[in-house]
């Protein structure tokens, strides 16, 4: 695999904003989810791992985010080690984790309100939600609560508080997972949106090829477990994208084939 090459070439051309070495996290049950992990994701880049069910995709993202112990390995974002509640990273889970007590706009400013404090939260900070939630399709739902929203509603509220926290890092567990195809499709719109608007950095989990295909600069492929990464796949197209059009596309379908080969030699491994 070209890996090494590949990801020296990536270096060259970004600032590592997270960088992990020779990664192994094994839990206590004795289950190795990881193993000799290496990768990089550059300054502003936007890197989804595509893997096997159970190959540690979330244990490599929960790592990063300092809620899992670097067992052994490094892993550094901007040259220092992860913690649980840094300014700098926002994690956004699949499922929506909002708080039910909370309407729509308590709960998108509920992230800035943990970090620097309910006083915090004046007309400045309610201007920006507001335009974020409008951002993300839910204009008129300010005040509604969790219970009165849809599942993909709901995720909308989650997106829209993952990009109010003004983190350059966004850490992205299959967020659009469990969505209708419509309804995610427009959501990774609106995430593409948000991200060219401000170009953070983003690593991203997807077991969907095509969304893997329609989002990132780079591609990694993640092997059975022990995971670690088997390949890496730059994507070719140009923003902004049409997944339309995408479609259309000779070279879009032998990207996908070649994802697909490599992700199945993993997923038989994994069985
Ligand atoms: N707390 C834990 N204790 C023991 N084993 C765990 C724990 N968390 C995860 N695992 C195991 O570690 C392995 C990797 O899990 P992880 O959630 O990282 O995989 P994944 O690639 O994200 O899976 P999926 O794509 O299905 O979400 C799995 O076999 C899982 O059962």
């Amino acid at each position: 695999m070209r890996v090494g090459s590949h990801q020296e070439e990536a270096n060259s051309r970004h600032e590592a904003h997270v960088c992990i070495r020779d990664l192994e996290h094994r839990f206590p049950s004795g289950l190795t989810a990881v193993n000799d992990v290496s990768l990089n994701v550059g300054v502003g880049e936007l890197v989804v791992i595509v893997g096997p069910s159970g190959c540690g995709k979330t244990t490599i993202l929960n790592v990063v985010a300092g809620l899992l112990p670097i067992q052994k390995g490094d892993v550094l974002i901007k040259g220092s080690v992860p913690l649980a509640g840094r300014k700098d990273t926002a994690y956004m889970f699949a499922q929506d984790a909002l708080l039910p007590w909370r309407t729509v706009m308590e709960n998108v400013v509920f992230g800035v309100e943990v970090r620097v404090g309910k006083s915090s939260i004046d007309s400045k900070t309610r201007d920006k939600a507001r335009t974020i939630i409008a951002n993300v399709g839910l204009k008129g739902f300010e005040d509604a609560y969790p219970r009165q929203l849809s599942h993909g509603m709901r995720q909308r509220v989650a997106l829209a508080r993952t990009f109010m926290m003004d983190s350059p890092l966004l850490l992205m567990d299959e967020p659009f997972g469990a969505l209708d195809a419509h309804t995610k499709l427009t959501l990774e719109q609106e995430l593409l949106r948000l991200w060219e608007q401000s170009r953070r950095t983003v690593l991203f989990i997807t077991h969907d090829l095509a969304e893997a295909i329609f989002l990132a600069d780079r591609i990694l492929v993640c092997s059975a477990r022990p995971g670690h990464i088997v390949s890496e796949i730059e994507v070719p197209f140009p923003r902004p994208r049409d997944l339309n059009a995408l479609q259309q596309c000779e070279e879009y379908h032998r990207l996908y084939q070649r994802i697909w080969v490599d992700l199945s030699k993993e997923m038989v491994k994994q069985v």
